[in-house]
């Protein structure tokens, strides 16, 4: 008996200012494979999947959304589809996420981490396997409780996701009598706001930036004399791993910005769990990336792997399509997806309701949405020793909890206690 097809949209960008979808579209295909062989889901369905690249760019990303929505013909059959897999870029998916609740599709993005995109009011359907970037905010503030650090600053690029994270930190520090004595944007040079933090005796810096910026604060820092084992910088950890070393865009040399960033903390969402029980898929987390890793070599011959856009994030795309094509099977069994169309709010609503309910472990940890859609992560704590990154924490924010990772729990006697433990009561 030939399946019947559902449909379902996708975006993956595979240019532009972050092509997610170089890697995250394999990762899509290789769930959507399995899903389709599975017979206990969607059982008597082939979930089909009419994907398309936005470059990275809100216009063509609401384009194809209008294609998606009004090109009511796929393969053989009149079809709506029943939801949209992406966008991944922050921008598309604003522009996306805010239309496509007008016409009751729900959206499930990878790769999105604008705060902005928290808000339900605006995006009442939209739903994110990639955390957004104040699930980093937590973190920072419990490691400021651990030490006792009191005073701190924030240095900001301005741009939407930085700046929103910056009021979200301001927030929580509020809560945990953390006093940011200083907020300091800059928009292309760091300079004068480097000498305002020296002038304010700031110690402790947050800094929120993307790493062409970090360059160029650190660099600045450097001729400032703003560095050294008198500060704690905060640090987004998702930047290459040899970032600082870079120097083509800066005047200072590779060993002046080693010097400069020597010491710094970072936080970054882990995104492949370690754990190595098997998840949803029946495949491992390991077993996953080893079967990623191969495709993509064949894809792209030339290319590093870790240089492959969306290479890091791709579990979640992986975890995306599970959680989307698992939501559906619940719907499935409440509704006939065969009958969905756009106005149809009352099989939307079961949509959201089914999506609401996901809950399952997938390759990159424990998939759940919060009541904003936004999931919930683990936070990796990482710091620069010698030039090189050492694991020092993960962190849950769900549960508050500090796992200290291989002999990194702060027993008073090891080099980063003393160094940082730094109690800046000035
Ligand atoms: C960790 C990062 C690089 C943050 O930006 C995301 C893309 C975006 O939010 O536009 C992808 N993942």
């Amino acid at each position: 008996k030939q399946d019947k097809t559902l449909w379902i949209g996708g975006m993956f960008p595979q240019t532009g200012e972050w092509a997610g979808g170089e890697a995250a579209f394999p990762a899509a295909l290789k769930a959507l494979d399995q899903i389709n062989q599975r017979e206990d889901i969607l059982p008597g369905y082939y979930l089909n999947l009419s994907a398309y690249d936005t470059r990275c760019s809100p216009g063509l990303g609401t384009t194809i959304l209008y294609e998606l929505l009004y090109n009511k013909t796929f393969g053989s059959v009149n079809s709506s589809i029943l939801m949209l897999l992406g966008p991944a870029c922050s921008p598309v998916s604003t522009a996306v996420g805010e239309a496509a609740k007008m016409w009751n599709l729900i959206v499930l993005s990878y790769g999105s981490s604008s705060p902005a995109l928290s808000n339900r009011v605006r995006f009442r359907t939209f739903f994110r396997t990639h955390p957004p970037a104040t699930l980093h905010n937590p973190t920072r503030i419990k490691f400021f409780d651990l030490f006792g650090w009191k005073r701190i600053a924030i240095l900001i690029q301005t741009e939407e996701v930085w700046q929103s994270t910056a009021e979200h930190l301001e927030t929580l520090a509020r809560q945990h009598n953390v006093h940011i004595a200083v907020r300091q944007l800059f928009d292309n040079d760091p300079s004068h706001a480097i000498s305002n933090l020296k002038k304010d005796d700031i110690r402790i810096i947050v800094g929120l930036f993307y790493e062409e910026k970090a360059r160029k604060v650190f660099c600045k820092a450097y001729q400032q004399n703003y560095y050294g084992e008198s500060y704690v910088w905060w640090l987004i950890g998702w930047y290459a791993d040899n970032w600082f070393v870079k120097v083509h865009d800066v005047e200072c040399t590779a060993e002046d910005m080693s010097r400069a960033v020597e010491g710094h903390f970072t936080t970054e969402i882990q995104m492949l769990t370690d754990a190595t029980t098997k998840t949803i898929s029946g495949l491992t987390a390991q077993e996953f990336i080893t079967d990623l890793n191969s495709t993509l070599r064949q894809l792209f011959p030339t290319k590093p792997i870790e240089s492959i856009g969306g290479y890091v994030e791709a579990p979640l795309a992986y975890d995306a399509t599970w959680a989307l094509a698992l939501a559906l099977n619940r719907s499935l069994q409440r509704t006939n997806l065969e009958e969905w169309t756009y106005g149809n709010t009352y099989m939307k609503e079961i949509m959201m309701d089914d999506m609401e309910r996901t809950d399952f472990f997938g390759v990159s940890g424990s998939v759940k949405f919060d009541k904003l859609g936004n999931r919930m992560s683990k936070v990796v704590v990482e710091q620069l020793r010698n030039g090189l990154y050492h694991r020092l924490a993960r962190f849950d924010a769900e549960k508050g909890s500090i796992e200290w990772l291989s002999g990194e729990e702060p027993d008073g006697s090891r080099c980063w206690n003393y160094k940082y433990n730094y109690s800046s009561n000035n």
